[in-house]
């Protein structure tokens, strides 16, 4: 396992954010943005305590894309759920820009893309990006240049009028992408996204993701249980392992931030796969 030291470390960045574009070659410290210390959640229920979280440990900077890997149960969803404040830590701190998770909740720092699109049948696409945006309070002229902005950054321009259910999938899931980016928060929780799709729409989503992410700078938390999906993203991947949920390792990527879907055949990418499927065993073995 990494040491704590490793994990809570500054280190810099090569890029900068002027503008909301991600420009790559300056070198900048690394800015926290989320910070967890000693973070442990235990489920009480009927069959006993359930040690969904224990002692997790982890900065994450502005405009890095941390992936989160491990074996079913070893509390990913529950990490990014405590860090989204859906979850309450029942021990440790977590702070997001500075704040309490809830705070940073009501001061909607982040966008949250759940595993499932979620969007209403009976609105437009346009009409569920713009109920977040209703509930907020942006004016209506505001909504329409949000939207058309935000359709546009996930590919889905035109799409605006149609009715979920007359969009594939993979669009759905898109469109559940642009309504978390609608209020232009500078962070994008994603749990498991494009578990549920098959493999040439993920690669398509992978690669509109990444393009999205240097785009913009965003600091994007995202829960997989794909090997190359975590690989192909990731500046870092965070393996953890089961009873208790818990880091086992965290793997920073070599690889450039610009990435065309090639690069998986690369020496380098399989190294950095074959890193993450050995720290996967390695957990799994501490059972
Ligand atoms: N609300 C809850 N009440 C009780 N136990 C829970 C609750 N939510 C999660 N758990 C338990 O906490 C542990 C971690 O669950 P979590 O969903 O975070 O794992 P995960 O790594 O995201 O799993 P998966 O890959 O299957 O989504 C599991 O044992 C799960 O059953």
């Amino acid at each position: 396992m990494e040491g704590p030291d490793r994990t809570k470390a500054g280190y810099t960045v090569r890029h900068s954010c002027i503008g909301g574009l991600n420009l790559q070659g300056a070198e900048h410290p690394a800015q926290p943005v989320i910070q967890a210390q000693g973070v442990s959640l235990t489920f009480q229920t009927a069959d006993g305590p359930i040690h969904a979280l224990k002692d997790v440990d982890l900065t994450i900077n502005q405009g890095d894309f941390v992936s989160f890997i491990g074996p079913s149960g070893c509390g990913k969803t529950t990490f990014l759920r405590t860090i989204a404040a859906l979850e309450n830590a029942t021990g440790g701190r977590i702070s997001v820009n500075g704040q309490s998770p809830d705070q940073a909740r009501r001061s909607r720092a982040y966008g949250y893309v759940f595993q499932a699109p979620g969007l209403y049948p009976w609105r437009s696409i346009a009409g569920n990006i713009s109920l977040p945006l209703e509930i907020m309070g942006f004016d209506k002229a505001d909504r329409r240049q949000r939207i058309e902005r935000v359709l546009e950054l996930v590919d889905l321009a035109g799409f605006g009028g149609k009715y979920p259910w007359q969009l594939s999938g993979g669009m759905q899931q898109r469109a559940s992408i642009a309504r978390a980016l609608a209020f232009d928060a500078d962070i994008l929780l994603m749990d498991e996204p494009f578990g549920a799709l098959d493999e040439i729409v993920r690669d398509k989503l992978n690669e509109a993701l990444l393009d999205l992410w240097r785009k913009t700078g965003k600091t994007i938390g995202f829960v997989t249980h794909s090997i190359p999906e975590a690989v192909y993203l990731s500046t870092r991947i965070v393996v953890m392992s089961p009873r208790p949920g818990r880091i086992t390792k965290i793997i920073e990527s070599p690889l450039p931030r610009n990435r065309p879907l090639d690069i998986r055949d690369s020496a380098e990418f399989i190294a950095l796969a074959h890193e993450v499927r050995e720290g996967l065993r390695e957990g799994h073995g501490d059972d």
